[in-house]
């Protein structure tokens, strides 16, 4: 058990003070979070406060949970009685008591993304608006920008004036709205807005829960918003304990509203307040450390501060670099049984990613080397329904099983309602064939939903008589394109979707060029085996999860897997503001790395990236990193400037449909020799080309691979500048 004599000399002033406000700034792995448990434990423990007026507020619910444990271990029967949440559960529990004065019953329901959604597609539907001129996203944002200004949807009529497009956009506030208090939902920002709203206009309200808790904690203060800001003022009163601690060079939320001003200027909100620097980091090796603060001594916007670590060095940081992205994950993968063998758990190991879709080749390496993982606030690539129905399409294809039409056959919607679809589940039992047999060789129903389901029928058939002769990738982007699947997404602007879709495009073709005889069927079985059971919390297995899931966790070994420039830093988020933008990429950067205990790895790959439309070449972050602490291993990597590569393979780009594309293609000549540029192995030399196949040497790891000449994998390599 963890006893304040452990703890360093400003530690122990940070868990015994009995100032009234208290501001810990320090770096990543300097104990913060260990403190402020500490400083509950010594609030319950020696100054006999009742568990049940201390608050502390967390920014996940799993660090939430993490914290309670931790309290738990100290104090196994008081330790219950401390309030840890988020600060959206927090609200929640708040509202739950109080609403009814704000005109809400006490049973509200909380919205999710996809509620949101459903009532705004309600809205443009019933005012003939487009999602291409509105996003979904960007409607969304106005909302949000009106409720936290507290304009009403009266007031944004009056702003919008005579714009048509800004009166479109009050239309569907007001809409929004009006739904939500018909049936009484909240969304996220609500659920802040209502307290804050309610504690103003009701200070009996305010004064009861300034009573309920004397003593707050927040943690991870640097990601604070204004809003959250304004609530903990409410709760605090002027009398209460306000006690956070964060690290500015950790703020990662700007793009969502955090301050990190909030933190700075403090002080100046609460007098007297005594601020506890701590400086050592008990987390990770110097070599991490110090490749860390290299890192982010690259932000001009920072107060400079430094830690240090009395920690045995364990190596340099490893930057793997490989000649492609699927190799990037095996390399993982291989290692990590490796360490496994020598007797590491694999809990103690992680896989820290910039956004979501990067978990598909990380995922498909973790189940070919059998290794368990489990992914935090994420769903499992092969779970995702865009990829369940794209998987279901192409089964159709196969074997036309009856969960896969069932999954796919309203998706887009296509208008088959209930009865239609008992009508045709009634034949297929009576008669024993499929469902899709008893669609293709009977007229089930009449009417419109008679021709919907030739139509669907019609399609279905043409793809199965392609299928033996097109490449899979290929018949799975006709599929996107003839079911209405990818309009539909592209409709909805869901770009995270679409960005999957590429991916399972990805993974079948690395799949056809690795096994090139084999058929849909055997990759279908393939698949199958990765829609794995889900794994258990707590159990032993790899963890996978973005840098900002990962925000004040720490693991012993560490993987930052896709540390490509334009993936991370990521293009999309330096759009707006180069400079503030590529800032927080690098404090996101910093987070990833000192998450390390006692190694950590950088992995990246060349080749031709289809979300970024261009060959990648290393992050600059890893370039940043001073050499002494960091080791390149694996292929040579090219630092110049990225390369446009003209592929054959056009993946989504605006095109005639595939069929004219295949009749239209000029064909290549190929001879011995030839050098040739493949999406995942990169370059190579022709050694043999005959019947249709070429036999190309590709660098290393790579080797020598057979070909399908006209897979679009490949091209001759004939770079556009
Ligand atoms: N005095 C100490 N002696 C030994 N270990 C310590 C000490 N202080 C903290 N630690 C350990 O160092 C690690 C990092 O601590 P903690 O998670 O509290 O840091 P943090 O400042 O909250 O980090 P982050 O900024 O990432 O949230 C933990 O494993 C903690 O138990
Ligand atoms: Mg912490």
């Amino acid at each position: 058990m963890v006893s304040i004599e452990m703890l360093n000399e400003n530690q122990k002033k940070a868990v015994l003070t009995s100032s009234q406000y208290v501001r810990i700034i320090a770096g990543a792995g300097s104990g913060k979070t260990r403190v402020l448990t500490m400083r509950i434990a010594h609030l319950i423990e020696q100054c006999h406060v009742w568990p049940n007026k201390i608050l502390a507020i967390t920014f996940t619910n799993k660090a939430a949970n993490e914290m309670k444990e931790r309290i738990r271990q100290v104090l196994p029967e008081q330790g219950n009685a401390v309030f840890i949440s988020t600060i959206h559960s927090l609200c929640v529990r708040i509202l739950r008591e109080d609403i009814p004065a704000m005109g809400m019953p006490r049973n509200f329901t909380v919205m999710d993304a996809d509620d949101q959604r459903s009532i705004l597609k309600e809205a443009y539907k019933e005012f003939g608006l487009d999602k291409q001129t509105y996003t979904f996203g960007s409607m969304l944002d106005y909302i949000a920008n009106n409720k936290a200004a507290e304009i009403s949807p009266e007031r944004a009529y009056v702003f919008a004036g005579d714009l048509r497009g800004e009166n479109d956009k009050a239309k569907v506030y007001e809409y929004y709205v009006n739904r939500q208090q018909a049936i009484y939902a909240l969304d996220f920002d609500d659920l802040l807005l209502y307290t804050v709203r309610m504690f103003r206009q009701f200070a009996e309200i305010q004064a009861k829960w300034v009573q309920r808790f004397h003593y707050i904690h927040v943690d991870e203060f640097q990601d604070i918003d204004k809003i959250q800001y304004d609530l903990i003022q409410l709760l605090a009163g002027n009398d209460n304990s306000v006690y956070v601690v964060g690290d500015p060079d950790q703020t990662i939320y700007t793009w969502r509203g955090a301050d990190v001003n909030i933190i700075m200027n403090f002080e100046k909100d609460y007098q007297p307040c005594e601020t506890i620097v701590l400086n050592e980091n008990y987390r990770s090796t110097p070599s991490i450390l110090n490749g860390a603060n290299a890192l982010i001594h690259n932000n001009r916007n920072r107060v400079e501060k430094d830690l240090f670590t009395s920690r045995p060095d364990n190596g340099a940081i490893t930057h793997y670099s490989s000649a492609g992205e699927e190799y990037e994950a095996t390399w993982i993968a291989c290692k990590i049984n490796e360490l496994h063998k020598q007797g590491q758990r694999y809990r103690d190991c992680a896989i820290l990613y910039r956004s979501n879709y990067l978990s598909r080749a990380l995922e498909k390496a973790m189940i070919e080397q059998r290794i368990p993982y489990v992914i935090y606030g994420g769903i499992k690539f092969y779970e995702r329904a865009e990829i369940k129905d794209a998987l279901c399409y192409l089964r159709m294809v196969c074997g036309s099983d009856d969960l896969a039409l069932m999954r796919i056959i309203n998706v887009p919607r296509r208008g088959l309602g209930n009865k239609t679809m008992d009508t045709i589940v009634q034949r297929a039992r009576e008669t024993g064939k499929t469902m899709y047999e008893v669609i293709r060789d009977e007229k089930v129903v009449s009417g419109k939903a008679q021709t919907t389901i030739e139509n669907f029928v019609k399609m279905v058939e043409k793809w199965k008589n392609l299928a033996p002769s097109t490449p899979i990738s290929r018949l799975l982007e006709m599929i996107l394109l003839d079911s209405g699947y990818r309009s539909m997404l592209e409709a909805d602007k869901e770009n995270e979707r679409l960005e999957n879709l590429k991916e399972l495009i990805t993974d079948i073709e690395s799949y056809t060029i690795n096994y090139p005889d084999s058929s849909l069927e055997e990759y279908l079985q393939l698949v199958s085996l990765y829609g794995d059971k889900g794994a258990e919390d707590g159990g032993d297995h790899v963890q996978l999860m973005t840098v900002h899931a990962a925000k004040g966790l720490e693991f012993d070994t560490v993987f930052v897997y896709g540390m490509s420039e334009g993936i991370f830093p990521n293009d999309r988020a330096m759009q707006e503001s180069q400079l503030k933008g590529l800032e927080e990429e690098r404090r996101l950067a910093y987070v990833a790395f000192t998450r390390a205990q006692n190694k950590l790895y950088l992995t990246e790959s060349s080749g031709f990236s289809y979300i970024l439309s261009r060959i990648k070449v290393p992050s600059r972050f890893i370039k940043e990193i001073d050499p002494q602490y960091i080791e390149h291993i694996g292929a040579t990597f090219d630092t110049g400037k990225p390369k446009e590569i003209k592929l054959h393979s056009a993946l989504f780009e605006d095109e005639a449909p595939f069929e004219e594309r295949l009749a239209s293609k000029p064909r290549t000549k190929w001879k011995k020799g030839d050098h040739v540029r493949h999406a995942a192995f990169g370059e190579g030399i022709v050694l043999e080309y005959s019947e249709g196949m070429l036999k190309i040497a590709f660098a290393f790891p790579f080797g020598v691979r057979k070909i399908m000449a006209t897979h679009p994998s490949i091209q001759k390599a004939e770079e556009v500048e």
